[in-house]
């Protein structure tokens, strides 16, 4: 069933709240189910339902889990006709947004390791100063 191919018009056929399709990059989602429970509330689902709704969904920043609820409402393949707008382009926002908290994380990592370097550093030569002062 997922992998069945959808056209835009196909799409916009489910609107209503019981009946509901988004797209989101070029993937088709029955969405019906999952409305109630919408953590951004039934509104904005609505909105973009029967449409290409990747921008919207990409602007919020979703999560990982966000994208694996996404996985498990997968109906379809969207095959786009050479009259529908092209796909928007790739994420932006929330991709940005992990990975400036992936260098934050690794820069944190990074400075953990400097203070540990530095303080070994700092005890062997503390150690080999003592041993220089007891020799002479
Ligand atoms: C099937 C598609 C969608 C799924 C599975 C989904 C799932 C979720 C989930 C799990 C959250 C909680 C926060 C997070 O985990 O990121 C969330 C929050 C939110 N979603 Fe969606 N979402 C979908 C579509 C949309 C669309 C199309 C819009 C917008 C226009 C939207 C707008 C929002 C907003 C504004 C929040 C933030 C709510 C808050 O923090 O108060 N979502 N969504």
């Amino acid at each position: 069933m997922a992998d069945k191919e959808f056209t835009l018009s196909d799409v916009s056929e489910h609107t209503t709240k019981k009946d509901l399709f988004m797209v989101v990059h070029d993937k088709v989602y029955n969405v019906s189910g999952f409305v109630d429970e919408h953590p951004g509330g039934e509104e904005v689902m609505l909105d973009v339902g029967g449409q290409d709704a990747t921008e919207a969904f990409e602007d919020v920043g979703h999560s990982d889990e966000a994208r694996e609820i996404l996985e498990g409402l997968l109906v379809g393949t969207l095959k786009r006709g050479a009259n529908d707008p092209p796909a928007p382009a790739a994420a932006k926002s929330s991709n940005s947004y992990t990975k400036t908290q992936d260098n934050a994380a690794g820069l944190g990592i990074g400075a953990y390791a400097m203070i540990l370097i530095g303080g070994a550093a700092a005890y062997f030569a503390y150690q080999y100063m003592q041993q220089q002062n007891a020799q002479s």
